[in-house]
């Protein structure tokens, strides 16, 4: 992938199911969703993404049923079933029961089991007595549920033709790179991918990863990658000849920015959905390669620094021009995080009318989703896809 708007060809979506059942008031907050879904409709508004996407030609892979099919390898199967057994949390006993009950099921139910969790209700009793059982509620987790597995695009980046698996940042989310790395390590499909960024540990998540050009990428630093990630990362591209430049760029630690595709993505070979608030302030450190270390500079404003990697004169930027209100009701909606299908066509959630209004103003083709389910976890179309294959500029 060398770019954020190349004709999307191939991307990875994540259809929700059960998983998203399982969030309650109680804890929704640790499991990072501002709403209760109301889980059908979200899965008819996914239903819609998947179709329109489809519909523009484009090849939808669903994590699911790449997981399941991934398990057909025993050691797949060994290494998914390691991944749900948390034994500090379990103990030894109900630990090996959830082992042999991992390991009588199909690949199905297993894959489906890894996203949705399970609680101990839901364990088939084993011989003897447990106090970790007693004392749990019968609606505890066994196996925490990954709701947000719906935001494909974090949990793995592909830069040129080569597939990072991330290091997610918050505890709820971090069992979600071990399901990906699975498919990608499994899947029949995938089994010539070369890897970049290697084991690191140095958190970084897809949505802070903007393949600005052919050699350019953009890394958010805040909330969910440090300054280590985008470090080891940016090296990474380097050593695989996959960058010439690598842009860090401070984003605010908060909610509502919590990668930088939540403030600004391409919707245009040189043009930028910024939230206004952050046009004038954002700014950038440059990381080149040097030999085998790097030469870091700046900061420097971002659409600058930008513009001159990239090789152009300047970033066009698509003014919104909403007051101040508007604005930040949209961006938390995801108005600026919208994912290109082609150059000028995107797709956009249809309840930032003020953003899409403007996009369209400005020459842009605006695909519009229902996403009042989906939203309640924080993602727009671009969180919820992670792009395998786009074709060239
Ligand atoms: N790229 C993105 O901005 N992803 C959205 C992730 C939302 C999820 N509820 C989270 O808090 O991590």
């Amino acid at each position: 992938m060398a770019s954020e708007v190349g004709p999307l060809h191939t991307v990875l979506l994540h259809r929700p199911g059960t998983e998203l059942k399982r969030l309650t008031p109680r804890n929704s907050d640790q499991l990072l969703f501002d709403a209760i879904p109301w889980v059908d409709r979200a899965q008819d508004e996914h239903d819609a993404f998947t179709d329109l996407l489809r519909s523009r030609g484009v090849e939808v892979l669903l994590l699911h049923e790449l997981l399941a099919e991934a398990l057909d390898d025993p050691r797949a199967r060994a290494a998914a079933t390691h991944s749900g057994v948390d034994e500090r949390r379990l103990g030894t006993e109900i630990a090996d029961t959830l082992r042999s009950h991992l390991y009588s099921v199909d690949n199905d139910t297993l894959a489906r089991t890894l996203i949705a969790g399970m609680t101990f209700e839901e364990l088939p009793a084993a011989e003897g007595q447990s106090l970790v059982r007693r004392m749990h509620h019968a609606h505890d987790f066994v196996i925490d549920p990954l709701p947000n597995l719906l935001f494909t695009r974090d949990s793995s980046v592909w830069v040129g033709d080569r597939v990072a698996i991330t290091a997610l940042a918050m505890p709820a989310r971090r069992r979600e790179s071990a399901l990906t790395d699975l498919v990608y390590a499994y899947h029949p499909r995938f089994s010539r991918t070369a890897r970049a960024y290697g084991a690191h540990s140095a958190p970084v998540e897809g949505g802070d990863v903007l393949q600005l050009a052919p050699g350019v990428a953009a890394i958010g630093v805040g909330e969910r990658t440090s300054p280590a990630g985008a470090e080891s990362l940016a090296r990474s591209m380097f050593a695989d000849d996959l960058a010439h430049t690598v842009l860090a760029v401070p984003i605010a630690q908060t909610r509502a920015s919590m990668h930088l595709d939540t403030v600004c993505t391409m919707v245009d070979r040189d043009t930028v959905v910024m939230y206004p608030a952050v046009q004038d302030t954002l700014t950038a450190y440059s990381l080149q390669p040097a030999g085998d270390d790097i030469k870091v500079s700046g900061p420097e404003p971002f659409l600058e620094s930008a513009a001159e990697a990239m090789g152009i004169d300047r970033i066009r930027v698509i003014d919104t021009g909403l007051d101040p209100v508007t604005a930040e009701r949209e961006q938390w909606e995801d108005g600026n995080n919208t994912l290109a299908v082609s150059p000028g066509v995107v797709v956009a959630y249809e309840r930032n009318v003020e953003t899409n209004a403007r996009l369209e103003e400005a020459g842009i083709e605006v695909l519009r989703i229902r996403g009042s389910e989906l939203g309640s976890g924080r993602g727009g179309p671009r969180c919820m896809s992670s792009p395998i294959a786009r074709g060239a500029l």
